[in-house]
């Protein structure tokens, strides 16, 4: 072969290398780092075996899907929600799919936002397994309201929710994770804690709070390499979160539940398995076009506000009309599974 020809060939190898990545990032559900890590990285199969896991909000949506994937792969479960007859049910389904046995998987009952009760909340764990290897912040409740007719009671139950309960859960877990210099907090933040999407003002800025909170939180514990704090932003997924979001007022529920063009839940499950046994610090986890938009975001921000002003207008004339904001105008995903 002479150089020419040489050359071309490499040339054309580098193309065709660029063209796959391309498709790959046309088609992507994670940011660069996490399609990264779920290729090349380590794998949930063989990091979470006999860990203690306790996911918070395990009783429906991410958390129960979390829980039936973490229950697969041998780890040791805290299973936290208010209604302790559904975390039966996710304990039950967890021991049909998995070698784990009865005393594997604890029960325990927690409200979030009873502030009171995370401390002994936090011992019963302890005293059950002995250690905390993994704290999952996954509980919380969204929105789908105006800013112009919300109460601000709703505000507050959201911050109380989605960061106040957060926080408090964590600083007690947290105590023991330093007293071992070992553990890794995972919060499941959202799209929506870095950019801002009309209807979920107050949604936004809880997690826009958390984030804020974990990044700083994280510098502050350079002195313990064995403590990873690890934001997972998802896009929108299947789940119960807008059957059970705050609308204008405490006590409204919303009325649409249509959730097919979202993710699987079990394809959101498994790239936040991804990052947190690669520590990964944040990672975004959407299909196109959330992906896209978040580079946009970060990117070319303003252009970007243009866009969400657009898309906005619509999404509010939805809601008016007593639709999902997204559902009417996004094709039905056809999503991977796990
Ligand atoms: N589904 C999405 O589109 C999406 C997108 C981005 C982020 N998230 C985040 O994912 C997390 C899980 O939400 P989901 O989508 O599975 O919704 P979901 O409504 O199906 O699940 C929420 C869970 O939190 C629990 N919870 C609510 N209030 C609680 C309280 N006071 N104390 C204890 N538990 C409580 C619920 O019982 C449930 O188990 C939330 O933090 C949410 O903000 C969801």
């Amino acid at each position: 072969m002479d150089v020419a020809s040489f050359f071309l060939l490499l040339g054309g190898c580098g193309l065709l290398y660029l063209i796959v990545q391309l498709i790959r990032f046309v088609k992507a559900d994670g940011d660069l780092t996490l399609l990264w890590a779920e290729s090349f990285g380590k794998k949930p199969e063989c990091q979470l075996p006999g860990k203690v896991v306790w996911v918070t909000g395990a009783s429906s949506g991410i958390g129960e899907e979390l829980a039936y994937q973490l229950a697969s792969l041998g780890a040791l479960l805290v299973l936290s929600a208010r209604r302790e007859n559904e975390l039966q049910r996710v304990k039950k389904k967890c021991l049909e799919n998995s070698n784990l046995q009865e005393n594997d998987i604890l029960i325990l009952p927690l409200d979030v936002c009873d502030l009171e009760s995370h401390e002994g909340a936090t011992k019963r764990v302890l005293q059950h397994f002995g250690r905390i290897n993994i704290l999952v912040n996954n509980s919380g409740r969204s929105q789908r309201s105006l800013f112009m007719d919300t109460d601000l009671d709703v505000y507050k139950a959201l911050m109380e929710l989605n960061f106040f309960g957060t926080i408090s859960l964590t600083k007690y877990v947290l105590h023991h994770m330093i007293e071992k210099n070992q553990g890794k907090i995972v919060t499941v933040n959202s799209m929506a804690g870095f950019i801002g999407p009309c209807l979920a003002s107050g949604y936004s800025a809880s997690k826009h709070a958390l984030q804020g909170f974990f990044n700083s939180v994280r510098t502050e514990l350079v002195d313990y390499p064995g403590i990873s704090i690890i934001n997972v932003c998802p896009g929108p997924v299947q789940s119960q979160i807008v059957h059970n979001a705050f609308t204008e007022n405490i006590t409204k529920k919303p009325e649409y539940t249509d959730q097919s063009h979202k993710m699987s839940t079990s394809r959101c499950a498994r790239l936040i398995l991804v990052s947190l046994v690669n520590d990964l610090n944040e990672t975004w986890i959407a299909e196109q076009p959330y992906q896209t938009f978040c580079y946009m975001f970060q990117y070319a921000p303003s252009w970007a506000m243009w866009l969400a002003n657009k898309v906005a207008k619509r999404r509010i004339q939805n809601f008016k009309s007593g639709m999902d904001a997204d559902s009417s105008y996004l094709p039905k995903q056809k999503t991977k599974t796990s």
